[in-house]
């Protein structure tokens, strides 16, 4: 099949991913070998493999900050009325998909947690246990958070700005102690229970990222997929770009390409070892998936 010729082109070589390619139909697996088949599921690729477990994850809708163009990071902004409007789209897409969850995950942040509530509220299922963790929480931008994006790239140059939205192990700078947005995040009272001093960030790399919210996916995600339970997580771009590099073993490289939109949930179907069937399945309209990722990779554009 054509399409399937070039998913496995693509897939062989992960660094032909550039931001806005369609992603809906791709799987990435850098283990492929020539008796490697995949074909068209209307939706996404199946593999000749079984499906042991499925996981839907969700970047929460848009926030007050998306929307103003600034870094967030752990900064705890709220929805915009447009990121409402997207919770309650996903709550619909998944209504229409007959999903049905027994848990759910989110971060220790308003607006991945109010994603989730209105989407449980369209499911009927806001009963649920729903567990929340700092290691969900949005990649920690350090001293640029609040800073509008467009603006830095401005002033340090577009090409800076991607590297410190999207390389994998350079950080941005670190908060310091009189950034206007440090006491507000370190002292929050939200974080008494962890993470503890020496694991709070004051900045994070993707790959610091991702040596947080792993542990989290291997000793609590895992262990309830393997006891049958139907999970959703609603959580950030980064915290969920980790976990997809991780399920879809993707280069260092390949990940800086994949821009996660607001409010579009995405299904991951498993095996028995945890390897993606299908791979980042949106409820979306390819089109809108498209462009909702353009958007959000084009926010690091000076004005
Ligand atoms: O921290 C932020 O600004 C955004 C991601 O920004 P980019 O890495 O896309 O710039 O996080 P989210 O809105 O998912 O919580």
């Amino acid at each position: 099949m054509v399409i399937g010729h070039t998913v496995l082109n693509l897939a062989r070589s992960h660094t032909n991913w550039v931001p806005g390619q369609i992603l809906t139909r791709i799987v990435f697996d850098t283990q492929l070998n020539s008796s490697f088949k995949c074909y068209s599921s209307g939706k996404g690729y199946i593999r000749n493999k079984m499906t042991k477990y499925t996981i839907v994850m969700v970047r929460h809708g848009e926030s007050e900050w998306n929307q103003k163009n600034l870094f967030c990071g752990w900064y705890d902004a709220d929805l915009s009325p447009k990121g409402i409007e997207e919770a309650q789209a996903a709550g619909k897409a998944l209504s229409d998909g007959k999903f049905k969850f027994d848990v759910a995950h989110t971060s220790m942040l308003g607006r991945a947690q109010k994603t989730l509530n209105t989407i449980l509220t369209a499911l009927g299922q806001t009963d649920i246990p729903i567990s929340k963790t700092w290691r969900l929480n949005e990649r920690h931008y350090g001293g640029l958070t609040g800073l509008n994006k467009a603006e830095t790239a401005e002033k340090y140059g577009e090409d800076q700005v991607k590297i410190w939205r999207r390389s994998f192990d350079i950080p941005p700078p670190p908060m310091e102690q009189g950034h206007a947005y440090y006491k507000a995040i370190v002292e929050d009272p939200r974080y008494k229970d962890g993470p503890s001093k020496a694991e709070f960030p004051m900045f994070e790399s993707l790959k610091l990222t991702i040596e947080r919210t792993l542990p989290y996916w291997n000793d609590t995600i895992i262990p309830q997929l393997k006891e049958g339970k139907k999970i959703i997580i609603a959580a950030h771009g980064n915290s969920l770009r980790g976990i997809v590099k991780h399920l879809d073993n993707m280069s260092d490289e390949a990940i800086m390409g994949l821009n996660l939109p607001t409010g579009i949930p995405f299904v991951y179907e498993l095996d028995d070892n945890f390897k993606p069937v299908v791979s980042m399945k949106f409820l979306g309209d390819e089109e809108t998936v498209k462009k909702a990722m353009e958007a959000v990779a084009a926010q690091g554009k000076a004005k």
